[in-house]
């Protein structure tokens, strides 16, 4: 059996804090709810929205700071505490995926309210966790809502809108692993899921001036674009139709180096390379990441060039079982640094 989880609303509009009250009503959520967010984003959204829901709901609030199996327990205790009847996550991808998690884990639902465009995690079922030092993606469940507040989402500082592209133009190198995966290893594969995930990528590139101008509209189809892929993902029932090989090796970068760059930002300079290794027109992505200002090499990541080759040898050891144009050996160095030199990346 193959079981689809949606979100039951989606709110794409201005000034929806206080709307958070309204949709939990609707759904029928219980009396306690808690509400997640980071030390920024309670600044930014969290405590407004705390404040409006204590009108009506018993309502408490977590700090949380990575995207940690510890954090996970941590919500985990509090939620048997205070018998908690639902979660409501504001702020980046790190915060939704923990929500995420133990939303499941809890078995009760999660409102995901994002700060930021910056990554497909908004309306996702899978959550990436950070557990015993690497990156795994887990099976979790979708959002029972989004509320996405355009005015709160641009806040945020351009470049998470410029990562947010990054996100989705690498579903074009994830698709071209999990076809190559199910041709080599018999994987599942969905058409239906992939298109919708390769629609985001096709649409990115062809908005990137659109987006450039950061403004409310560049938000809006941003974030109606990330929707999509988190819809895709759960078709699919796994994050293939948006992570591949370029996603192995952001994720080998955040485990080595010093000081990783956005997630988004990481997978769109991983989307170059892998495009070039599966023989796609790599030089139009760099060139859609350029337009919308997303970094497009090592410099501009701010990442020790040695970390790039590092990460692209080691990025098919993240997680064998995710069969990517990295095969089973992965890269040699000399053939790692030949596509990040190609490619201009290094
Ligand atoms: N499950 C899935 O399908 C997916 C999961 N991911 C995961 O999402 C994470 C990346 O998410 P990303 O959003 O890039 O990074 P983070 O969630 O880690 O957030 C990065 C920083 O941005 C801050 N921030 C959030 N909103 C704003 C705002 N409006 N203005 C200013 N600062 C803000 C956060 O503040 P604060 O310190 O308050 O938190 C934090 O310090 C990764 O862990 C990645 O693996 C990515 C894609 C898909
Ligand atoms: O980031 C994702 C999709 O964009 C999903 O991440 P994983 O690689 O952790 O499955
Ligand atoms: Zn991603």
């Amino acid at each position: 059996m193959h079981l689809m989880q949606l979100p039951r609303e989606v709110l794409l509009g201005e000034n929806l804090k206080g709307e958070v009250v309204n949709v939990a009503r609707r759904l029928g959520l219980g009396e306690r709810a808690l509400v997640l967010y980071g030390p920024k984003t309670r600044e930014i959204a969290g405590r407004d929205i705390e404040k409006s829901l204590g009108e009506s709901f018993d309502v408490s609030g977590l700090v949380i700071r990575e995207a940690s199996m510890e954090e996970v327990e941590r919500t985990l205790a509090k939620i048997r505490d205070e018998n908690v009847n639902w979660l409501i996550a504001v702020g980046g991808g790190s915060i939704i995926d923990v929500a995420k998690l133990a939303s499941f884990r809890a078995g009760i639902p999660f409102i995901s309210f994002p700060t930021t465009a910056s990554h497909d995690g908004i309306a996702s079922a899978n959550a990436s966790i950070r557990d015993l030092g690497t990156k795994t993606s887990v099976k979790a469940v979708p959002p029972i809502a989004v509320i996405a507040d355009v005015k709160v989402i641009k806040t945020a500082p351009y470049r998470y809108l410029a990562a947010g592209v990054g996100d989705m133009i690498s579903n074009l190198t994830a698709v071209k692993d999990w076809q190559l995966a199910h041709r080599i290893k018999g994987e599942y594969y969905s058409e239906y899921a992939a298109s919708l995930s390769l629609m985001s990528a096709k649409m990115v590139i062809k908005n990137a001036d659109i987006i450039r101008l950061g403004n409310e509209e560049s938000v809006r189809k941003v974030v109606k674009g990330l929707i999509s892929c988190g819809v895709a993902m759960s078709i699919a029932g796994s994050s293939r139709p948006a992570s591949g090989a370029e996603h192995l090796f952001s994720h080998a970068l955040d485990a080595i180096a010093p000081k990783p760059a956005l997630h988004g930002e990481q997978v769109g300079v991983g989307t170059i390379i892998m495009a070039y290794l599966h023989g796609l027109k790599w030089e139009r992505i760099r060139e859609t990441l350029k337009k919308v200002g997303a970094p497009t090499n090592a410099y501009e990541l701010g990442i020790d060039p040695e970390y790039i080759i590092e990460a692209l040898t080691i990025a098919h050891t993240i997680r064998p079982e995710r069969y990517t144009i990295l095969g089973k050996d992965g890269l040699t160095r000399e053939a790692a640094e030949k596509a990040a030199k190609i490619t201009g990346v290094i």
